[in-house]
């Protein structure tokens, strides 16, 4: 008999839908799996204000195919204008989960991310009054510092210094990619979690270039070294709460993927949950999948785990998965882990 697995449905704690003709392809791929997801207001232009939020919910749900179970949870795009009651009202009234940090820069449509931190004190110290997390891309922007380094560097020069300058706000570090990123979650307190993304766990910084350069790997923040990947397996696998999954599901279209400058972004929507109990099973650690994938995270964000629940299957030869999707902007690569997958979806 194979052998199944089942978990209470998961959520994605950090996803990218983007909008328009990508939204209405990609969409799906999410809905069948997942029951709730934290969307990324990196838009163009970004999703700044309350009824910036409001119109792209709406419209996150008009393209959700029909019968699919999924709620959309908003954040908004912090800048150096952000207003604090407007954040405050859009909390209140539930359209929020929380609020996104990018430094300026620092990846995909982030250019109107923050660049000076004083200028947005006051609506970090309301958000740790009431409550509502910042999500933020964890990566210093200064040109002098090596992109391998980044990750770490913010740890010490801005996000430290943040969250000892405002007391009681909670953090949550996305997409960690460092034995660093691990360990200061670890030495902190539940005001701070982390996500780590399905890719992360499983290719380190010679899949991008090693034999030839891999734009489907390439991502922000990068991969890391091998001892990196390493800390982020046993750090997802271990049951400690303060970690769960946040796909960083990125699509791009692969014109724009495989070019001279080709975008960031790896795109996992598809294959994820296959990948993850491929992972968790190599690591001894498949009774702790529903933790990472569908108790952790909601714990974190004060909401219940979902009723519904999901089978997985282990299949005796391996499982077909699409290469890529189609949009109507042209076809998006879906992340190829480089070894078969025998765990399917019921
Ligand atoms: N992760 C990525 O490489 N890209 C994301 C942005 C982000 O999450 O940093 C995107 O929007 O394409
Ligand atoms: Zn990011
Ligand atoms: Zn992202």
């Amino acid at each position: 008999m194979s052998q199944t697995l089942t978990l209470r449905r998961p959520d994605d704690w950090h996803l990218h839908l983007r909008d328009g003709a990508m939204l209405r392809a990609v969409l799906p791929e999410t809905t069948r799996h997942f029951a709730r997801a934290i969307i990324m207001p990196n838009l163009v232009p970004p999703v700044v204000t309350a009824a910036d939020a409001r119109a792209y919910r709406d419209r996150i749900l008009a393209a959700r195919p029909a019968g699919a179970d999924f709620t959309p949870l908003m954040t908004l795009y912090l800048t150096e204008q952000t207003d604090p009651a407007d954040v405050a009202a859009a909390h209140a009234s539930g359209l929020v989960s929380a609020v996104k940090l990018y430094p300026a820069g620092a990846t995909t449509n982030s250019a109107s991310g923050v660049r000076d931190f004083d200028k947005v004190r006051g609506v970090l110290e309301k958000m740790a009054e009431i409550g509502l997390p910042l999500c933020v891309h964890g990566e210093v922007t200064d040109s002098e510092v090596d992109i391998f380094d980044r990750e770490a560097v913010f740890i010490d020069r801005v996000l430290d210094p943040v969250r000892r300058a405002t007391p009681g706000l909670r953090v949550v570090m996305e997409h960690i990619t460092t034995a660093n990123g691990v360990e200061y979650v670890k030495a902190n307190d539940r005001d701070l979690g982390a996500t780590i993304t399905t890719h992360h766990l499983i290719i380190n910084r010679n899949h991008i270039l090693v034999g030839g350069i891999k734009p489907h790997y390439y991502c922000l923040p990068v991969a890391k070294r091998e001892e990196h990947r390493l800390a982020l397996r046993a750090a997802a696998t271990s049951g400690d709460t303060r970690f769960f999954l946040g796909t960083d599901s990125a699509p791009h279209t692969d014109a724009l993927k495989e070019n001279a400058c080709g975008c960031a972004g790896c795109f996992t929507a598809t294959n994820t949950l296959s990948i993850l109990a491929h992972a968790f099973e190599e690591d001894g650690a498949l009774d702790r999948l529903e933790g990472f994938t569908s108790l952790n995270g909601p714990a974190f964000y004060g909401l219940a785990p979902n009723k519904a629940t999901l089978t997985l299957t282990k299949n005796d030869t391996a499982v077909p998965c699409p290469d890529k999707i189609d949009t109507d902007d042209g076809p998006v690569t879906v992340f190829d882990p480089g070894f078969p997958l025998y765990w399917s979806v019921s």
